[in-house]
């Protein structure tokens, strides 16, 4: 044999002198989910690990994150039931929580990076991502909302606007309502392929978000499907988006793998809540070995093709040294 493989990986030295894929801090961005209220830290049952922080708290987690070298976080809010309506309203409204705690992290902390997600659900009524109309989504009436939502996270001090609502159009559309109110420079992080999938379930918990009727298949992508995910890039870069995001991550890194090969624009991809859920529930029963497991499921999102990865595990990763 003239080629013999292992010759690589025989010592630790060697193997790592030929490894591929590197994973660190700064390919990592952590989701934090923000709650009305004063220190409040409350664990979301199927996220062990994950909690819903009051903007208080929300200062002291970003606080140690960027100790860690953490320094990208991507907010979700948990919105009281009685402040939601059909038109999503409040997600604009100046005094909405979700305004307050980009502000508060930003005035604090102007070195944090701060993505905001722009989306219907988490304060609508219907718990849907549009105006729902005869229990259909309406696309182009929605994104007057996606607009609004948009501005005001600018506004509030938002570093990267990210919709993840999946509606036609949005990126053009909040692109030139960022440009026409002189935030040329706020980016877009566009949720090009999100697919519809179960793994998104332990989330919907954590926000109180789950749609109040039907399914999200009208406007999420469905998971049999490849060559849609490569139309719906193709869109959002044509629309000025800065970076194409990829989601689920773990069961889609074929999606990620193409929509890198086919655009020269940064891949993101989330690491969803169902994925950290499996690894934790197998891991507390010790059926799993934690750190190898996340490292592994880390690394293969990184090797897909992902330049930035969302992930409820960014700051455990740091915090034990496990990267
Ligand atoms: N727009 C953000 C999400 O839907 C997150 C889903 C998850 O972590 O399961
Ligand atoms: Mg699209």
């Amino acid at each position: 044999m003239l080629q013999r493989p292992r010759r690589n990986r025989k010592s630790e030295v060697i193997r790592e002198m030929v490894k591929e894929t590197y994973l660190s801090a700064s390919n990592l961005i952590l989701p934090l989910i923000i709650t009305e209220g004063d220190n409040k830290k409350i664990e979301v049952a199927s996220m062990p690990g994950v909690y819903r922080l009051s903007i208080d708290n929300l200062l002291r987690e970003v606080e140690s994150c960027l100790n860690l070298g953490l320094k990208a976080f991507d907010l979700f809010p948990n919105i009281d039931e009685a402040l939601k309506d059909k038109y999503a309203t409040i997600s604009y409204h100046e005094e909405c929580l979700y305004l307050r705690a980009i502000r508060a992290i930003k005035a604090r902390f102007p070195e944090a990076c701060v993505i905001t997600d722009v989306a219907m659900d988490p304060y609508s009524s219907d718990g849907h991502d549009g105006i729902v109309e005869n229990g259909e989504i309406l696309n182009d009436e929605t994104l007057e909302v996606l607009g609004k939502m948009a501005l005001a996270h600018a506004r509030s001090g938002a570093d990267i606007i990210a919709p993840s609502d999946m509606m036609d159009g949005r990126v053009g559309y909040i692109r030139k309502m960022l440009d026409d109110n002189g935030f040329t420079n706020i980016s877009i992080m566009s949720y090009s392929a999100k697919y519809a999938s179960a793994f998104y379930g332990p989330f919907r918990d954590a926000l109180d978000s789950a749609p109040k009727f039907g399914d999200k298949k009208t406007y999420q992508m469905n998971p049999a499907n490849q060559r849609e995910a490569l139309i719906e890039a193709a869109l959002d870069e044509q629309e000025g988006a800065d970076f194409l995001m990829v989601k689920p991550a773990l069961a889609y890194l074929d999606v990620i793998k193409l929509v890198n090969d086919h655009s020269n624009l940064p891949v993101a991809a989330y690491n969803v809540s169902g994925e950290y859920a499996m690894v934790k529930a197998a891991a507390q029963k010790g059926w799993l070995d934690e750190r190898r497991t996340i490292t592994e499921i880390l690394t293969s999102i990184r090797r897909a093709g992902a330049s930035a990865i969302l992930t409820y595990h960014a700051k455990e990763v740091l915090e034990n040294r496990w990267i």
